[in-house]
């Protein structure tokens, strides 16, 4: 598939199809009825991929279809070509407006046998941690809700463990919402507190200090509080980076909160992560630390990392790219574009934009109309559920084929996870209208999973 993308031969090339049942009722029936296609195979597809394709930038678009998939597509995706014609079924004229006056061509780039390799095999061989071993690095005093939505969304996904890494004074709550999710405290925020107090105290009384053996003494102090503060940090790295070499995925940011203490913990288990070619899901306060001056170095190495998935909100998005054009050596992020990265970027909105390079795929599912707090913690443990199948099909075991498919399909497993969540919303809403909450959320999404399975293998 790579190859194909980066040919950019056509000026329309449509890459693949899924079958997922995803958009039942995607449009209302007001919509002015699009000048249709007929497919070679009738329109058993309930949903495909187009891409689009230039030389410089390719652009995946999603649509549906809602009858259910046949039992030819167990096989194989069928060819699909679109020839300018007129509509003749219901299903066709549920096709989105904006794809009626493109004339494409599907083919079997994207097969049904790739979309279900985006989920591990449920055998009797499995054991515990073969469908997933992820870690959330998130939960602070304040927020304790938004690492136990991203923890959960990935356990309800189907991934078997996951661990919280989180201040002392969230753990007890969040071990109290669930008894599945593994917490482990790795910092206290008071005594995180308590350093920067004592060192406030220590400087005040430098600033007023003329008795020079005096002045001594308080660098003495200082300099014991510095050790303090490293030892403290280094048993918070440590904590984190030794679950490595058993983790599939690691999510940071979810509820992390905005200790300036801690921000220099997170940027060393993100460098170590990189190192240990770990795949990483950033999100909420992680972006935000990577916006800091401070912290440019660690968001210019994340940028040319290729295992990372990075969810920015509009604001989250909005800082990052003013950080990365406010780079004094920005020429290294030659481009208009400065999330053209090596790793994926999802940016989220009523359309989720999911990134990589210089492709763009769109995840046009609708979701609800409320729109409260923790759906995005909901995605972002969502998408580690994903990425965490994705490093399980890399380390299958199936040599270099499988790294290479690995690499391909991540986009579109980080894509599907967006569909999924949005999916779950609209569920959860048809279902709470305005008293919907992410937790609702949360009790779709296993739901959704099922149902996309089911989709492929029937
Ligand atoms: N239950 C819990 O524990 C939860 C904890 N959470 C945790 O909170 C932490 C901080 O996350 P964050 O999202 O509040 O911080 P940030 O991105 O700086 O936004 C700040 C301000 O920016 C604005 N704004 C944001 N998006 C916008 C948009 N699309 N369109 C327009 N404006 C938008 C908006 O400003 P306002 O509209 O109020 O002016 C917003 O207040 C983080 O750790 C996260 O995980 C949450 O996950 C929720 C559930
Ligand atoms: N304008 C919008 N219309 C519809 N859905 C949206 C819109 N903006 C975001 N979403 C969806 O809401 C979910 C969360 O995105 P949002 O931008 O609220 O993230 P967030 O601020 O990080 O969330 P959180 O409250 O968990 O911190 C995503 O699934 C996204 O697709």
């Amino acid at each position: 598939m790579k190859a194909r993308l980066r040919q950019g031969a056509g000026d329309v090339m449509t890459l693949g199809a899924f079958m997922y049942n995803f958009t039942q009722n995607l449009l209302p029936s007001s919509i002015s009825r699009p000048s249709l296609a007929r497919w070679s195979s009738r329109p058993v597809l309930s949903s495909w991929l187009l891409l689009l394709s230039n030389t410089s930038r390719t652009t995946v678009s999603v649509a549906s279809f809602d009858p259910p998939c046949p039992s030819r597509f167990r096989k194989k995706t069928p060819s699909i070509v679109m020839a300018s014609s007129h509509s003749t079924t219901n299903n066709e004229q549920r096709l989105p407006q904006e794809f009626s006056d493109i004339f494409h061509r599907v083919d079997n780039s994207f097969s049904s046998d790739q979309a279900r390799s985006l989920f591990p095999q449920l055998t009797s061989a499995a054991h515990k941690g073969s469908h997933g071993r992820i870690a959330i690095f998130g939960g602070s005093e304040k927020y304790t809700g938004a690492p136990y939505y991203a923890a959960s969304a990935a356990l309800n996904c189907g991934v078997d463990l996951v661990t919280v890494f989180c201040a002392k004074e969230a753990s007890i709550p969040i071990k109290c919402y669930s008894p599945e999710l593994m917490v482990q405290s790795v910092y206290s925020v008071e005594e995180l507190d308590d350093l920067v107090r004592e060192d406030a105290v220590l400087k005040a009384r430098m600033e007023t200090e003329r008795d020079g053996e005096q002045m001594n003494m308080i660098d003495e102090e200082r300099r014991l509080l510095r050790d303090r503060q490293h030892h403290i940090l280094q048993k918070t790295i440590l904590t984190i980076t030794a679950t490595f070499p058993s983790l599939h995925t690691l999510c940071v940011g979810p509820g992390l909160g905005r200790h300036g203490l801690l921000f220099p913990a997170v940027a060393a288990v993100l460098e170590k992560a990189m190192e240990s070619n770990l795949a990483l899901v950033l999100d909420a306060d992680a972006l935000y630390m990577l916006s800091l001056e401070e912290y440019r170095d660690t968001l210019k190495q994340l940028i040319s990392y290729e295992n990372v998935v990075m969810t920015p909100n509009l604001m989250e998005s909005k800082r990052l790219k003013q950080s990365l054009r406010n780079f004094r050596n920005y020429e290294d992020f030659k481009g208009d574009d400065p999330w053209s990265n090596a790793g994926i970027v999802v940016q989220k909105g009523s359309t989720d934009v999911v990134s990589q390079k210089s492709i763009t795929l769109r995840c046009k599912e609708k979701g609800g109309l409320k729109r409260s707090g923790g759906i995005g913690d909901v995605l972002a443990g969502t998408i580690s559920a994903f990425v965490a199948w994705n490093t399980l099909l890399q380390n299958g075991g199936g040599g270099n084929d499988d790294v290479t498919r690995q690499l391909e399909n991540r986009i579109f497993a980080v894509w599907m996870a967006c569909c999924a969540v949005k999916k779950a919303t609209r569920n959860a809403f048809d279902r709470k209208r305005r008293a919907m909450s992410a937790q609702h959320v949360l009790e779709e999404i296993g739901e959704v999973i099922r149902e996309i399975e089911h989709n492929l293998e029937v």
